[in-house]
């Protein structure tokens, strides 16, 4: 017997949508980076006050900017499989709820990064622009740079984690920001790889739908190596120890070895799936040793 009331389900649910829309494996993913970036900034002292404002604030910062997404995708959403059943398609929310929802989530994420810095501010605002409109309303639906325009809102909650932490844009901000976008490129080409079907159907002109799986591969190859050149450079340039450049290459030159038997492997799709896993092994790994290995 169900020992719940009806009433409290429906509350149990309501938070699940209003949750659901906001793509949580993304932000996650995203906090990750944005924590390993500010602590890298914070060096010695750590403002624990910053540090709540930061997670609020571009937490709703990037839920805002999903919610608008879902709310501008609804049409690509509904043919593609993997994301048929989402909150918006399925008419379980009005567009008019999320719609004020967005703008809620986005008002409260925007002040939390404006008590920090100006900086973070900005680079939230940045980031925020050009996954809604820039990526969403444009690039995604006409574009095969739609990924690389969609990395440069990837890379912004990096920016502001580091800006919160240190307040100035210098050569470590930048090359976080090329870190971040190097990744990105081969982590969404991988996706494009195994959800290839879906991207048809929906008709995004995906670098990896519209050319053959060789040249993908080869594009992944080169982002990869400048990634390995750049996570060295931050050790270079004296922003990561030892321990930090010892692991990233030994990650690197592993993501290197996988992505050279994407060249002849028979099966793409599952080859594809594993650099995508492993994709975000490697920048979780990266967001880790850079937050602790000063
Ligand atoms: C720093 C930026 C990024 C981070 C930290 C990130 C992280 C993640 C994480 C953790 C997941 C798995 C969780 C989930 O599926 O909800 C994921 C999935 C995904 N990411 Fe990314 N991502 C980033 C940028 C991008 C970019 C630029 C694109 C595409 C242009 C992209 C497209 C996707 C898609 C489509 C999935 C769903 C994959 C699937 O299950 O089929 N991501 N990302
Ligand atoms: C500050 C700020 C708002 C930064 C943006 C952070 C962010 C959302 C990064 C992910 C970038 C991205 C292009 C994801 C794919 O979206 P998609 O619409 O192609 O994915 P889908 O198919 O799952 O909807």
């Amino acid at each position: 017997m169900d020992h719940v009331p009806p009433s409290s389900q429906h509350d149990v649910m309501k938070v699940k949508l209003f949750l659901s829309i906001t793509k949580p494996g993304i932000i996650l993913g995203n906090l990750i980076t944005v924590i390993g970036s500010f602590f890298l900034a914070s060096q010695d002292v750590l403002n624990i006050g910053v540090f709540l404002l930061l997670i609020v604030g571009i937490s709703c910062v990037i839920a805002s900017g999903c919610v608008f997404n879902n709310i501008i995708d609804k049409d690509i959403d509904s043919v593609m499989e993997r994301t048929a059943k989402r909150v918006l398609v399925q008419g379980l929310m009005s567009d008019r709820t999320a719609l004020r929802y967005a703008l809620i989530l986005g008002g409260l994420g925007f002040l939390c990064l404006l008590n920090i810095n100006l900086l973070s501010f900005l680079f939230g605002l940045i980031g925020w622009f050009f996954y809604v409109v820039i990526y969403s309303l444009w690039a995604k639906r006409q574009s095969v740079y739609g990924t690389m325009i969609g990395s440069v809102s990837g890379a912004m909650p990096m920016a502001v984690g580091y800006c919160a932490g240190a307040n100035r844009i210098d050569s470590g901000l930048m090359i976080l920001v090329l870190i971040s976008i190097f990744w990105q490129i081969p982590h969404s080409y991988a996706i494009g790889l195994f959800r290839s079907d879906d991207y048809k159907k929906a008709n995004i002109p995906l670098f990896s739908i519209l050319y053959e799986n060789k040249k993908v591969t080869v594009h992944c190859l080169l982002y990869i190596v400048v990634f390995t050149l750049l996570c060295g450079t931050l050790y270079l340039l004296d922003y990561a120890g030892t321990f930090y450049l010892l692991v990233m290459m030994l990650l690197c030159f592993y993501w290197i070895w996988l992505t050279l038997r994407g060249f002849y492997t028979l099966y793409v799709k599952k080859w594809a799936r594993s650099m995508f896993v492993f994709s975000i092994v490697i920048i979780s790994s990266f967001s880790l040793l850079i937050g602790f290995n000063y």
